[in-house]
């Protein structure tokens, strides 16, 4: 089998978003690319990449697999096993697989179930979008069932990503994406429900306006301008994710209650033995991973901002309550975090780790009943999409995550314009060393 540019050839199956920029990278660093999605996408596709050196594409993944030296199926998750059971029969003896989906235990069952036994097995999976430059990320390696040289094989195809390799087991994949990703993305999910519920374009009032704020509504439209079946396949799929998106809603709701009862000492005991269990004592000194004057650029409201107004920030609060009942250590999985994760932890830490700030939160959420009917809603929202996820339902997912985008649709473009510059900006000062 051939393992270098000149004889060997990769083959994708799965050319969305991911799979063509993967094709793209690759033949531009010089490998031969055999690409196919559905048949009905064949000349579309075959148009599409007309003019792209080393891409050649094919009407469906058989003629795909019996001529690629290493295939990566970059389909769907929730159709993984269906895909490869169509394709994998026809994988060129001796040829290496893997897969791009975000999570590895159906993709790995998947290909010990339908591929012949003589062919190896090399996942892989970049955590960023497909529009963020690879450099610099962290990019998981899977040697499941493969010798040490087709590793370096597959190693030495991705090396022109410029991405940090990360060598895990498919069951540590999971588990350190459940904390990194799924909960993450329910955070988000839900605030852009609350905001849906309650009828707002956040941006639009000025409670919304600056610092951490903008993070918030920036990561959230641009979770719903996504689609909807990357993050379900990535909560539904893995057990581990279930458990603690539940324990997210959980603290949410604890929180919530102790809000909304005026147990001001309760609440305050709670979250900062919470942060003191995350945010460990000794790291006071370390700098922040996002700081003010990078926060206050991207902001989608025009109004001006001259204190940042008082927020309970009740979403900030549970993800710390929630990392803290795991025994969750964000910091430990920085070598395996995904560009929002880091934005996520970064503001988490920005609020923590100001104590007159933490200390506003609190009081604002006793005190200040503002933010009342939006933290309900949240609260409702949390829920609801841990039950969604628990139910593992892909239909009813789709549905809720689709009203709600269709909210904020009309307010995508400008969006993604200024999130992609924050997530540019800031990811040049949050890199997975932090
Ligand atoms: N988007 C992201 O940020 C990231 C995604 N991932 C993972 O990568 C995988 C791909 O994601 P992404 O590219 O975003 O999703 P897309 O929906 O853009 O791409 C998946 C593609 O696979 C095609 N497909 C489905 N069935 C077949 C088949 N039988 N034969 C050939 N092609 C088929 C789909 O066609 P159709 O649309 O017609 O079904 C679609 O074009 C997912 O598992 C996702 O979880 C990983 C890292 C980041
Ligand atoms: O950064 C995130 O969490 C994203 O939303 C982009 C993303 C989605 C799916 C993946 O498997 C990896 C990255």
């Amino acid at each position: 089998m051939g393992r270098t540019k000149e004889d060997a050839s990769i083959g994708i199956i799965g050319m969305g978003d991911m799979g063509k920029m993967y094709a793209q990278r690759l033949s531009d660093a010089g490998w031969r690319i055999n690409a196919c999605d559905r048949p009905e996408n064949f000349e579309s596709l075959k148009q599409e990449f007309a003019s792209q050196k080393g891409v050649t594409i094919f009407p469906n993944g058989h003629l795909v697999s019996r001529i690629s030296d290493y295939i990566l199926y970059s389909v769907e998750a929730g159709v993984i096993d269906k895909v490869v059971a169509q394709y994998g029969l026809s994988t060129k003896v001796g040829a290496i697989v893997g897969g791009q989906t975000s999570c590895k235990a159906p993709e790995l069952a998947a290909f010990e179930k339908h591929l012949p036994s003589d062919v190896e097995i090399v996942s892989c999976h970049s955590l960023h979008g497909p529009k963020v430059n690879p450099q610099g990320q962290p990019l998981v390696l899977i040697q499941h069932r493969a010798s040490d040289e087709s590793l370096k094989f597959v190693e030495n195809i991705l090396s022109s990503f410029g991405s940090k390799h990360v060598h895990l087991t498919g069951e540590m994949h999971d588990r350190i994406t459940a904390d990194t990703q799924a909960v993450t993305h329910a955070a988000f999910l839900s605030m852009g429900t609350a905001w849906q519920a309650n009828t707002q374009f956040p941006w639009e009032h000025g409670r919304w306006v600056g610092g951490i704020e903008n993070v918030k509504i920036n990561i959230t439209l641009r979770i719903y301008s996504n689609k909807w079946h990357v993050y379900a396949g990535l909560a539904i799929l893995n057990p581990a994710a279930k458990q603690q998106i539940r324990q997210y809603a959980e603290s949410v709701t604890d929180l919530y209650k102790l809000m909304i009862g005026g147990q001001r000492e309760e609440l305050k005991r709670r979250v900062k033995a919470a942060g003191a269990s995350v945010f460990r004592p000794g790291s006071e000194g370390q700098d922040l991973l996002l700081k003010d004057e990078v926060l206050d650029r991207f902001s989608l409201s025009n109004r001006p901002r001259e204190k940042a107004p008082p927020n309970s920030h009740l979403s900030l609060l549970a993800i710390v309550d929630c990392w803290s009942k795991l025994g969750i250590v964000p910091y430990d999985h920085m070598i395996c975090s995904t560009p929002l994760f880091r934005l996520w932890l970064g503001v988490t830490e920005y609020l923590f780790r100001n104590q007159d700030l933490l200390e506003e939160a609190l009081d604002t959420a006793i005190d200040d009943s503002t933010f009342r009917s939006d933290d309900l809603e949240f609260t409702f929202a949390a829920r609801a999409w841990s039950d969604c996820v628990s139910f593992g339902d892909f239909e009813s997912y789709r549905h809720r995550f689709e009203r709600i985008a269709e909210y904020f649709a009309p307010r995508f473009p400008e969006a993604a314009t200024l999130g992609n510059e924050m997530m540019k900006t800031i990811l040049e000062k949050t890199t997975s060393n932090n």
